[in-house]
């Protein structure tokens, strides 16, 4: 056999990367090797070439010749069943593929050879290598997704509009987000790591100290449950403070709470709007009680029966007073109107209200001579309640009732001289206090005033402040008693005539000449409201027909007016007294019921007899309390 020419044509052989063996089974001859089987076994390859295989293999001889044979017969093999020495005497277990190389009859076969230790530990490091790739990979997904979160808990924190901060334990910031930043007037690294309550939350609104200790954030996480307060104060930087709701959450780690998160809303608009809210709440109640007062005022009018009637009279006296009427309606000027009881001061009191532009508004009547003199003040300008004995509630005085419309002070000089000085300073500025209470009020108040005394010589007497009489007297009227002005006298008897009937549902009635005369030649001391109550009486009591007679024949007092010289009887014996006009009028409709048996309906009752509607006599019985029942089965005896 030649050696070399072995080597030189199996060059090839050692270019591969296992170890590998060239065998001529025929002769059991290793033709060729490479480097990578001398590291294998320990030796270098040359010493290998031209030795029998079998001397490698030599414990495994018989394997060695069955394996070769079958990779002959099968052109390759594969065995995991050998082992070989290396040259320091270890075994080295061995995996092997076979394959035959050449013609179909050559008997020239390859062996690959690894090392089974040497793969396993490829294997390992193979494993390792790719867990350790993989967790790198996990774990570079892991923090890419802590910081998403993270990115997007930063544009939360960023975009919500409520201020938040973290506290750890000790109560020291652990992060804040601008919000918070931008309401507290701190920067986010003024804040970090400082005990924040005692930066922003420590002294409550009124300037007190606020104990940490007492502080429900911190006790948020003491007691590990969140806290919702819904109304609170923060301090900014630059030393002013804002209202506050907030919630204090527990950030709770292993059963632990280990801090707090605060989300916390300015509410200064809020608060700003429940004030606005509180104030109209109360404007809406004072108008309330304005209301009812109002109402109760004008119910008692109504009881009053008073009833607005214009101006009656052709007379110059009466022009006279029109002309001053429309003069001084349209301004805000005070009225003193002076003149005789009953002569119209109210009357014209009223047409100036009426003309005004107060008119929508209404005129508050105050009579200063039914007032006791303890209870003026009460009266004018209002209470509050428990102001003194008996004020068991607030009361609104006349002034405010009158806010935005007239007041009218019948018999204003009858008003105190304590008081006259309190009056002065409303008409001066419209300002007043309640009795028992600080607080000032404003009113926007026209005053007309009326008197049938003469002030200019009380306020020489100093019994009226002078003074109050100027501020009063801006605009005088001067109403004229009804004997100067006698040509009225027709015109207004034939107006209370016509108003009478239509109040008792009588057919209307006429002035004859001879009543006329009789009335224009009396003197009328009791002035307008005289003549009234006489046709009041007369359509009463007259049966078909008037008379005035007794005005002529009657009395025994005459006086003279300043205007004529004529003498006129007094008719001060025939007056009736409100009361004794009501008694008639009962005992009227009584003896109408006695005679009809207490029969109100039909054409034989008592409505029929009295000529009046049976529904108003029905409801006139009412208003006396007379019970028609009472009149039947004979007995006649009311049961009022
Ligand atoms: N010119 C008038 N035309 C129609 N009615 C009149 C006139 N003047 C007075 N009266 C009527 O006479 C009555 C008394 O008038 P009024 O109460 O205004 O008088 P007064 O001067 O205010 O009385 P007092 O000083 O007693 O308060 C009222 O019923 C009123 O309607």
């Amino acid at each position: 056999m030649n050696e070399p020419a072995i080597n030189t044509c199996y060059e090839w052989i050692n270019h591969l990367p296992e170890a590998a063996l060239l065998v001529d089974a025929g002769r059991d001859l290793i033709m060729a090797t490479n480097s990578a089987m001398g590291r294998l076994i320990g030796t270098d390859r040359q010493s290998v070439i031209g030795t029998p295989c079998t001397h490698l293999f030599s414990d495994q001889r018989p394997n060695l010749i069955a394996f070769t044979e079958e990779t002959l017969f099968r052109s390759h093999g594969w065995s995991r069943d050998f082992v070989i020495k290396h040259r320091d005497g270890h075994s080295l277990e061995l995996e092997i593929s076979s394959s035959r190389v050449g013609e179909a009859e050559s008997q020239n076969v390859l062996f690959l050879i690894r090392d089974r230790g040497q793969l396993r530990t490829l294997r390992e490091r193979h494993d390792a290598n790719h867990y350790h790739r993989g967790g790198l990979l996990e774990w570079r997904r892991v923090e890419e997704l802590f910081k998403d979160m993270e990115r997007e808990n930063q544009l939360i924190l960023h975009a919500v509009g409520e201020g938040i901060y973290g506290v750890n334990a000790e109560g020291r910031t652990t992060f804040a987000n601008p919000a918070a930043e931008r309401m507290l007037g701190w920067r986010i690294d003024e804040l970090m790591g400082r005990v924040i309550h005692r930066v922003v939350h420590h002294s409550h609104e009124d300037g007190s100290l606020f104990p940490l200790k007492e502080c429900p954030i911190y006790q948020a996480f003491r007691d590990a449950s969140s806290k919702r307060i819904g109304e609170d104060w923060f301090w900014r930087k630059d030393g002013t403070g804002f209202p506050v709701e907030y919630t204090s959450t527990p950030i709770i780690d292993n059963g632990h709470p280990i801090g707090a998160v605060v989300v916390f809303k300015d509410i200064s608009a809020r608060r700003e709007a429940e004030g606005e809210l509180q104030k109209a709440l109360e404007e809406v109640e004072n108008l309330k009680h304005r209301l009812e007062m109002e109402n109760a005022y004008l119910q008692e009018e109504l009881r009053a029966e008073y009833h607005f009637h214009e101006l009656v009279g052709q007379s110059e006296a009466i022009k006279g007073i029109a002309r001053r009427i429309g003069l001084v309606a349209p301004t805000d000027a005070n009225v003193l109107i002076t003149g005789e009881s009953g002569t119209g001061k109210e009357l014209i009191a009223r047409a100036i209200h009426q003309a005004s532009d107060r008119r929508d508004r209404p005129m508050i009547r105050v009579n200063c001579a039914a007032i006791p003199k303890d209870l003026f003040e009460s009266e004018f300008f209002g209470h509050t309640k428990g102001a003194f004995t008996g004020a068991m509630s607030d009361r609104t005085g006349r002034f405010e009732l009158a806010d935005g419309g007239t007041l009218f002070l019948d018999e204003v000089g009858e008003i105190p001289l304590e008081l006259q000085g309190k009056l002065l300073r409303v008409l001066q500025d419209q300002q007043f206090e309640r009795v028992g209470e600080n607080r000032t009020r404003e009113v926007n108040v026209r005053v007309i005033a009326a008197t049938n005394r003469d002030l200019k010589t009380e306020v020489r007497n100093k019994e009226f402040r002078e003074d109050l009489y100027f501020r009063l007297n801006v605009f005088p009227i001067e109403s004229v008693p009804l004997r100067q002005r006698a040509e009225d006298i027709p015109l207004l008897a034939q107006e209370f005539l016509n108003r009478t009937c239509r109040k008792f549902n009588r057919p209307p009635l006429q002035l004859r000449n001879r009543d006329v005369e009789a009335l224009t030649s009396y003197s009328w001391p009791g002035n307008v409201r005289e003549l009234e109550n006489l046709i009041e009486r007369q359509v009463i009591t007259a049966d078909q027909q008037l008379d005035f007679d007794l005005l002529s024949h009657d009395g025994d007092t005459t006086f003279e007016t300043e205007t004529t010289t004529t003498p006129v009887r007094h008719y001060s014996s025939d007056l009736l007294t409100d009361e004794q006009l009501r008694k008639l009028e009962r005992d009227n409709l009584m003896q109408a019921l006695e005679i009809t048996e207490g029969r109100v309906f039909g054409d034989d009752g008592a409505a029929s007899l009295l000529g009046l509607k049976p529904t108003t006599l029905t409801s006139r019985l009412k208003k006396l309390k007379i019970d028609a029942r009472a009149f039947r089965g004979g007995d006649g005896q009311p049961s009022t």
